[in-house]
């Protein structure tokens, strides 16, 4: 394996570190009242869904006051290079990890930014054992940070990652958006 040949600086970048006077993350569980009808027992989720064929099914293991565990085995299906997993699954698997660090604490959550740094590449077949945590709190804004390490959750890390997270009201989620998706109109402008 490869060491790197300078040290890198930490995932977080300005737009991913809280800012002063964020306040310090409250572990309260999901709030049942965030969970629609339409999200209950979904399991299209290209991240965890077992109904998502070739999605990565990240495994949620573990949760720890406003830590999260979670597990991502890599399949053939997930290949970049061959043999090996494609940058942006591994950033997918983080987001899943991430973002259920925010719905952990309670709150009803989106990704706005999300910043990765590779550190290792990650074999198909391999178990990526990812870990995220929340860092602060300020207004609607949920700051985490992540890594993901190979060969056993104290192995070797492979990946790193920052995000923010933003509170959306419900209406994020059931509002009909078919209308929007469609191209413009012939003729209009853009
Ligand atoms: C268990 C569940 C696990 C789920 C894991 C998977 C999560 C996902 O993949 S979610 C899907 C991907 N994400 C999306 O589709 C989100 C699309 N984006 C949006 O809907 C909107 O842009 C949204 C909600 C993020 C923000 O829009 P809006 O509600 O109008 O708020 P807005 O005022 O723009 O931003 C709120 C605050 O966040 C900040 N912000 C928003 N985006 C960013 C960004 N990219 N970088 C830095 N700051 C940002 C704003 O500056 C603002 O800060 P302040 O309150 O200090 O002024």
């Amino acid at each position: 394996m490869t060491t790197p040949s300078v040290r890198r600086p930490g995932p977080a970048s300005s737009r991913t570190t809280p800012p002063e006077g964020a306040a310090a993350p409250v572990a309260t569980g999901p709030d049942p009242r965030h969970t629609t009808e339409r999200m209950m027992d979904f399991q299209g989720c290209f991240g965890c869904g077992a109904d998502a064929a070739d999605g990565l099914r990240v495994a949620h293991r573990d949760v720890t006051g406003h830590e999260v565990r979670t597990e991502f085995t890599v399949r053939e299906a997930h290949q970049g290079a061959p043999g090996l997993a494609h940058g942006g699954l591994l950033a997918t698997a983080m987001d899943e990890t991430l973002g259920s660090v925010a719905w952990h604490l309670g709150k009803r959550c989106v990704t706005g930014r999300l910043e990765t740094d590779y550190l290792a590449p990650v074999p198909v077949g391999g178990v990526l054992h990812l870990r995220g945590w929340c860092t602060g709190v300020h207004g609607r804004k949920v700051y985490v940070e992540g890594e993901g390490r190979i060969g056993g959750p104290d192995g070797p890390v492979a990946i790193r990652a920052a995000g923010l997270f933003v509170e959306v009201p419900e209406e994020h989620f059931t509002r009909d958006r078919t209308a929007e998706a469609r191209p413009a109109a012939a003729g209009a402008e853009g």
